[in-house]
């Protein structure tokens, strides 16, 4: 079960309830003063009006009270109600004030305690109005009383704590202005920083993607489309990094093709370039998704297979090898068809890249001298081929 909570959720309902209850206490203190000048005969209020007008304070405060509880003052124009608060203050304090002579200077502050409160939320004008209405409500009752001619009422002091009341009322104008153009600097500078925030935000995005972009740039070999001799560099660095921390073999494979420079003799650069570019493309369909695929220069592609044994090694390059085999060029008139001669090794415990590669180097040149068209491994540091099948290199 929930337990009630005398203020609302959320920030800015919560900052208007607090107001309000700040404000209900201004007339409680009002309320209780108008008892205890009625107590000491100070003011004329009979008891039954005493009563009744306590009465409808009160309920006024425990229905405002609802309204910004259970925010039903947001269904209403002047959400905030800081005009409905002030009429009303105004209203209650010139009832008061009506029916006190001796204390009448003292009910008065009641009208500054009003006017401050516009502080909050009126700008110069309406603070201005404020006053205005209730330096009027006071004239009223002063010249109400002149006219009925109240007992004990006194003109030239109650004309002179009008004049004082308007001097003060004039000057917390003048604080009000001042306020309501700090307010509005403040304003203009919170909006200035959320601008500025929002460019430097954008600024940054642009800047993310650029140089995401740049990476991109920096890692793509630009003919193919594919990874690059540097993003090679990157990826194996960190597959090696990875074995030393979980110690599953990786497999290194160069891919080449073979008498490429014909090609280019008798089709052109630029058919050359073409099949490059459908080589890397074939080459990527034929592997898994996790492969690191990179061109490590001119005809030369590089491999990276990763949580790969022997079996799964061969069984990738024989799959590279013979989708290149089979792929059919058809800018170019072949007679025999374009492929690939394939060395590989894998990365065990113990290895380094520098030399994984020249194994790879080396049984790729052994596919070479066995006729093209072939994949050749090293699996020498594999301990696990050394005691079963007791080979050092294998050409399919
Ligand atoms: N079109 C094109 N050709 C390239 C590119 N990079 C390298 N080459 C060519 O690839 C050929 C490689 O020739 P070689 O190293 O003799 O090798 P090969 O002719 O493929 O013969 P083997 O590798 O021994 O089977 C050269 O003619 C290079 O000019 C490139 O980006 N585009």
């Amino acid at each position: 079960m929930t337990r009630f909570s005398i203020f609302p959720a959320g920030n800015k309902q919560r900052a208007l309830t607090e107001r309000f209850l700040l404000s209900a206490s201004a007339y409680v203190v009002g309320i209780s003063l108008a008892w205890i000048a009625t107590a000491f005969e100070l003011a004329e209020i009979s008891t039954p009006v005493l009563v009744w007008s306590t009465g409808i304070i009160s309920f006024f405060i425990v229905g405002m009270y609802f309204l910004y509880r259970f925010g039903a003052n947001n269904n209403i124009e002047d959400s905030v109600l800081t005009r409905l608060q002030m009429l009303a203050a105004i209203g209650w304090s010139s009832f008061f004030i009506f029916h006190t002579q001796e204390l009448r200077g003292a009910f008065l502050m009641v009208y500054l305690f009003i006017t401050m409160f516009s502080f909050f939320t009126l700008n110069r004008a309406q603070t201005v109005l404020i006053a205005f209405l209730i330096a009027a409500a006071y004239g009223w009752v002063i010249l109400f009383d002149w006219v009925r001619q109240t007992p004990g009422f006194n003109l030239q002091v109650n004309l002179l704590q009008w004049v004082i009341l308007s001097a003060v009322l004039v000057w917390l104008c003048a604080i009000a202005g001042y306020m309501t153009h700090v307010r509005e600097k403040v304003r203009k500078s919170s909006i200035k920083i959320q601008q500025q925030n929002a460019l430097i935000k954008e600024a940054n995005q642009e800047l993310e993607q650029a140089l995401a972009k740049m990476e991109l740039m920096a890692n793509t070999d630009e003919l193919t489309g594919i990874g690059n001799r540097h993003y090679f560099r990157q990826q194996a660095h960190s597959m090696v990094k990875q074995q030393y921390v979980d110690e599953n073999s990786f497999a290194v494979c160069l891919v080449d093709v073979d008498h490429f420079k014909c090609i280019n003799d008798q089709y052109g650069h630029h058919k050359g370039d073409r099949a490059l570019k459908q080589i890397a493309r074939e080459l990527r369909v034929a592997l898994p998704d996790e492969t690191i695929l990179a061109r490590f220069g001119g005809e030369e592609f590089v491999v990276l297979l990763p949580n790969a044994a022997l079996k799964s090694t061969m069984e990738q390059c024989e799959k590279m090898r013979t989708s290149i085999e089979q792929y059919r060029f058809s800018e170019l008139e072949l007679s025999a068809p374009l492929t690939v001669s394939i060395g590989a090794t894998l990365f065990c415990s113990g290895d380094n890249l520098d030399s994984a590669l020249r194994r790879a180097d080396q049984s790729l040149y052994k596919a070479k001298e066995a006729g093209r068209n072939k994949c050749a491994y090293d699996f020498s540091l594999d301990p696990s081929l050394k005691q079963d099948l007791n080979l050092d290199s294998s050409i399919t």
